[in-house]
């Protein structure tokens, strides 16, 4: 149950009174998530999302919640915070940052067929596109200069082969971004967590996503990486889906078309997709912080999708 604050409809009688929601109705935890306590909850006014943070901090909220509002008043299916009646996205519940959102329709899609991940990977270029003008700025946490920072650290933990592959493959991705071609990718705000768990569909219509703590300024082609090892793979081995791949990356063109650049790109940015995520899973399983609450995910997954993009080329960016 990843409720980790125990929230009542009684502690919100008065608190809710800031939002112009009127009274709230119903609260109900809901059990899966990590990272933070979210709740249904039905006021007067219709259904949100409560979420309350448990381990990101007030000034830490900022990039994230402004990010989702200027998503979702440029029409993308995005949770749209709600602001109190004096303008503030992020107020405190019982001491910690707590917002309300918009409740997305929909449920995940895990066995996902071409015209689902179509419809991602359209969602995904038009998210691009609406972020352009976003003006605050965060550089991705989870880029290369964590994974320098973060892959010496769980190097002691690692089997010889591990250690091998990290240590080549930090050394690659270094050379890989001080490129000039990697320096010529467009860039701007990306999800950079566009996993299968964090889409809502209703049939085969995308109606949400949600999810943007792991959001930050990275190339547009990183998010397209990251999402095409989790929506176009085969779960037990890594591999590419080729008519998944190709129904994601032409509806993603159709959008917004890729650039000679990014087709230069496309092999080694798989790699930094499934780099990134084979190490923050290696982290959580060595090095938990103490207050982690759930089973870290399995880091051989990523082990697998990171051999698996060197050994065998993608199929290439649509042109
Ligand atoms: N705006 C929303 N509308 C509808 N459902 C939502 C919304 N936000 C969250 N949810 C539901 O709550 C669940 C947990 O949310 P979320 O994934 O953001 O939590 P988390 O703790 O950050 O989890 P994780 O770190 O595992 O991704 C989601 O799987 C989804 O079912
Ligand atoms: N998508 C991440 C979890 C954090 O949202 C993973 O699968 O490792």
């Amino acid at each position: 149950m990843a409720v980790f604050t125990a929230v009542t409809l009684d502690d919100l009688h008065q608190w809710i009174k800031q939002f112009p929601l009127g009274r709230a109705l119903a609260l109900d935890g809901i059990s899966s998530g990590i990272d933070n306590s979210n709740f249904f909850l039905t006021t007067e006014r219709g259904e949100y999302v409560l979420t309350i943070f448990e381990n990101l901090r007030f000034e830490q909220l900022p990039f994230y919640v402004q990010l989702m509002r200027h998503l979702a008043e440029r029409g993308i299916p995005v949770p749209a915070p709600v602001p109190t009646a004096s303008g503030e996205l992020v107020v405190t519940l019982h001491g910690k940052p707590a917002i309300i959102v918009s409740r997305l329709s929909g449920a995940s899609q895990l066995d996902p067929q071409p015209v689902h991940c179509a419809e991602v990977g359209r969602m995904l270029a038009r998210m691009h596109l609406a972020g352009r003008d976003f003006d605050l700025h965060q550089p991705n946490l989870r880029g290369l200069d964590w994974i320098l920072a973060t892959a010496p650290q769980v190097q002691p933990y690692l089997s010889d082969g591990e250690a091998a592959l990290l240590r080549s493959e930090t050394a690659f991705q270094s050379a890989f971004a001080a490129g000039s071609a990697y320096a010529a990718l467009p860039r701007g705000p990306v999800h950079a967590d566009l996993f299968r768990n964090n889409v809502m569909f209703e049939g085969e219509r995308l109606s949400g996503c949600f999810d943007f703590y792991f959001a930050g300024v990275d190339t547009w082609l990183f998010d397209v990486a990251v999402t095409v090892n989790d929506w176009c793979i085969d779960l037990a081995t890594g591999v590419l889906d080729e008519a998944r791949v190709r129904a994601l990356l032409d509806a993603y063109h159709a959008a917004r078309p890729f650039t000679q650049d990014e087709q230069a790109a496309w092999q080694p940015m798989l790699r930094a997709g499934a780099l990134r995520f084979w190490l923050s899973r290696l982290y959580d399983l060595h090095l938990p912080r103490a207050a982690e609450l759930l089973t870290p995910h399995d880091p051989t997954h990523f082990e697998r999708i990171l051999r698996e993009r060197i050994e065998r080329a993608a199929p290439a960016l649509p042109l």
